[in-house]
């Protein structure tokens, strides 16, 4: 019942069709969702004009996923070997799928644990639900953290904002050393490079984009943090895999496992946490 067909990078991806008109595509390569539409066919995702689909390196926009570790809280490369790595089908229907993945022997040379990696996608009615789940396969605990990279599409990031609904949250501020700073307001509107992790965020998160009037709801489960980000001219004008100004078109929040991590899984238990994605009518 998967519909597999090939991408750009002789990638292949996964699609997915909702009875109510909405879609997403999923690619093998990091279990990484590149599209999202609403039942109206509208993108709700933000995919760089220069992003590159083949492994070794993920690809920029949609939704990367961060395993076996979120950002630079930890030994291995940046967020971890997942997105880096292709996936096989496990299992799915015309609306869900999910995708299996265990680490390489050189993999596990730089990271010593087996385990099992199930990324689950369903799009429903105006809404995605994706869900991580990891089963830890080796005799010793293993440490993780995580996240769900979501890059969301917004017209012009100087009017589109992130509304956290609860005033005064603190934030660990990654452009400063993660030097504890206080949100004035219970909103984030971005002027400038903005790298924060919020811990133990609130589980109900919107992002506004107030030039077209769409709001999306993102709800987490057994993530505590959300990392939010846009990294802003200069830098992203500087990435080999960014459009010139295509900053302006996105902002990403991540739920995750970040600051309050690590996670140390028992050896043979499981853990899942998951985020639903959906447009505000
Ligand atoms: O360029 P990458 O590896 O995809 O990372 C993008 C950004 O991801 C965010 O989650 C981090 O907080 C940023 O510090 C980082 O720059």
């Amino acid at each position: 019942m998967v519909k597999l067909v090939e991408g750009p990078d002789n990638q292949q991806k996964v699609l997915l069709q909702s009875s109510e008109g909405g879609s997403v595509e999923v690619f093998l390569h990091g279990a990484h969702v590149t599209s999202w539409k609403s039942n109206k066919g509208e993108e709700l995702l933000f995919m760089s004009n220069k992003a590159i689909y083949a492994p070794p390196k993920a690809i920029r926009g949609g939704i990367p996923i961060c395993f076996p570790q979120f950002g630079v809280l930890g030994p291995l490369g940046q967020h971890g070997f997942a997105r880096n790595s292709v996936f096989d089908v496990s299992q799915g229907s015309s609306d869900s799928v999910t995708l299996s993945f265990r680490p390489s022997t050189e993999q596990q040379k730089q990271f010593p644990h087996q385990f099992h990696l199930l990324i689950t996608v369903k799009v429903g009615s105006d809404s995605l639900t994706q869900t991580l789940e990891v089963k830890n396969e080796g005799r010793e605990s293993m440490p993780f953290t995580t996240a769900f990279h979501t890059y969301f599409l917004v017209s012009d990031v100087d009017r589109a904002h992130v509304d956290l609904g609860s005033e005064g949250l603190t934030y660990q501020d990654n452009t400063k050393g993660r030097a504890e700073s206080t949100l004035s307001g219970s909103h984030v509107q971005f002027q400038q490079e903005f790298d924060a992790i919020f811990v133990g965020a609130p589980d109900t998160i919107k992002v506004v984009d107030e030039k077209n009037g769409r709001k999306i709801s993102v709800k987490k489960q057994g993530l505590p943090d959300a990392v939010l980000w846009n990294p802003w001219g200069d830098k992203a004008n500087g990435m080999a895999d960014m459009g010139h100004d295509q900053y302006k078109n996105f902002l990403c929040v991540e739920p995750a496992v970040a600051a309050s991590g690590p996670i140390n899984l028992p050896s043979g238990q499981s853990w899942s946490g998951t985020q639903i994605l959906s447009l505000d009518s």
